[in-house]
């Protein structure tokens, strides 16, 4: 008998994911990083879906589906929906689109979320982007959130007027915004992220995965870098993606030649890894549409 995942697999549409090959780029961070303003740039940019966890989960909620309830609560606590909910949604929205590159936001948030998503689907992730933020400025972030809502959507302000000056404070729940953006839910979650969800960040960092963004300007106090600020770094991520391998056989076997290495290919490999593993290196390409018919060189 099949699991409540493996049906989600085959219903969208007769087909499962394993037959269809997509692209996914797992987007991490604490909450409030910024990882969903990101994620709008990079679909703009690079053609990607964004499917995020959170949002799948609190349209489960509205959808009046059974899990609603328990969803909701958990949601409201701060606490990680348990695993088999979440991918079910997940591999629903991977199965209708008809796009195959998928930026998945907010997940995995703990091991169990990983190992269980990774059986099922077969899917490993092509990279992990990972907005490192201070927890100060994602709690100023998160709070600010609501009342950014409240202040610019005029059907919103019309109702926070009335319900102080009419006295009708029930009509506050109009105008609430994430149910989970207050300072008790936002403790819990940063509880969650720091006990569940940077070990998975770990995790795939030890198999060299991870795409560290900085969000803060190093040693400057108040430095927050801007959402246009952080894209030029997030850009620069998703540009570079594919790495390119070139057979190089060092003269001297010394890992010194690496950047002449690079200086003769060209200048077009800004980084590269400091590793041979016999005689073969990887450079990312700095301008992606260069097209590389050296594949195979002697320094
Ligand atoms: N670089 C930035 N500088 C200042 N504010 C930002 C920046 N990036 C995002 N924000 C703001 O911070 C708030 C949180 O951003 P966003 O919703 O993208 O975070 P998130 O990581 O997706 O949050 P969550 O984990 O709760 O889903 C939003 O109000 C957004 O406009
Ligand atoms: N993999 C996930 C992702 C989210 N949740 C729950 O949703 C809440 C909001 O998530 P955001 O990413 O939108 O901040 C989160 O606090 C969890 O309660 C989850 O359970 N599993």
């Amino acid at each position: 008998m099949g699991t409540v995942v493996d049906t989600a697999n085959k219903e969208a549409n007769g087909s499962s994911l394993s037959e269809k090959k997509v692209t996914v780029v797992f987007v991490l961070g604490g909450p409030g990083s910024g990882k969903g303003t990101q994620c709008e740039n990079i679909v703009r940019h690079f053609g990607y879906t964004h499917l995020s966890a959170g949002d799948l989960l609190r349209a489960e909620i509205k959808s009046g589906s059974e899990n609603g309830t328990m969803i909701q609560n958990m949601i409201k606590d701060g606490k990680i929906v348990p695993s088999e909910v979440t991918i079910k949604l997940l591999q629903r929205a991977m199965l209708e689109s008809s796009n195959d590159k998928f930026l998945i936001d907010g997940f995995p948030r703990n091991e169990e979320n990983r190992a269980v998503f990774e059986s099922v689907t077969g899917i490993e992730p092509e990279f992990v982007l990972f907005l490192d933020c201070p927890k100060e400025e994602m709690e100023r972030r998160l709070l600010g959130r609501n009342q950014v809502r409240q202040m610019f959507f005029p059907i919103e302000k019309t109702i926070l007027l009335l319900s102080s000056q009419l006295h009708y404070p029930f009509l506050l729940c109009y105008v609430k915004g994430r149910e989970d953006d207050n300072i008790d839910t936002i403790r819990k979650r940063f509880k969650v992220y720091m006990e569940s969800s940077l070990p998975v960040i770990e995790y795939y960092n030890s198999k060299g995965k991870v795409r560290k963004i900085l969000l803060c300007f190093l040693l400057q106090i108040d430095a927050a870098k801007t959402v246009e600020e952080v894209f030029e770094a997030v850009k620069a991520v998703f540009t570079k993606m594919n790495p390119v391998e070139f057979n190089i056989e060092l003269k001297r076997g010394k890992k010194d030649m690496l950047p002449r290495c690079c200086t003769s290919l060209g200048n077009f490999f800004a980084a590269y890894y400091d590793t041979t593993i016999s005689g073969v290196f990887r450079a990312r390409p700095v301008r992606s549409h260069v097209s590389y018919d050296c594949d195979r060189g002697l320094i």
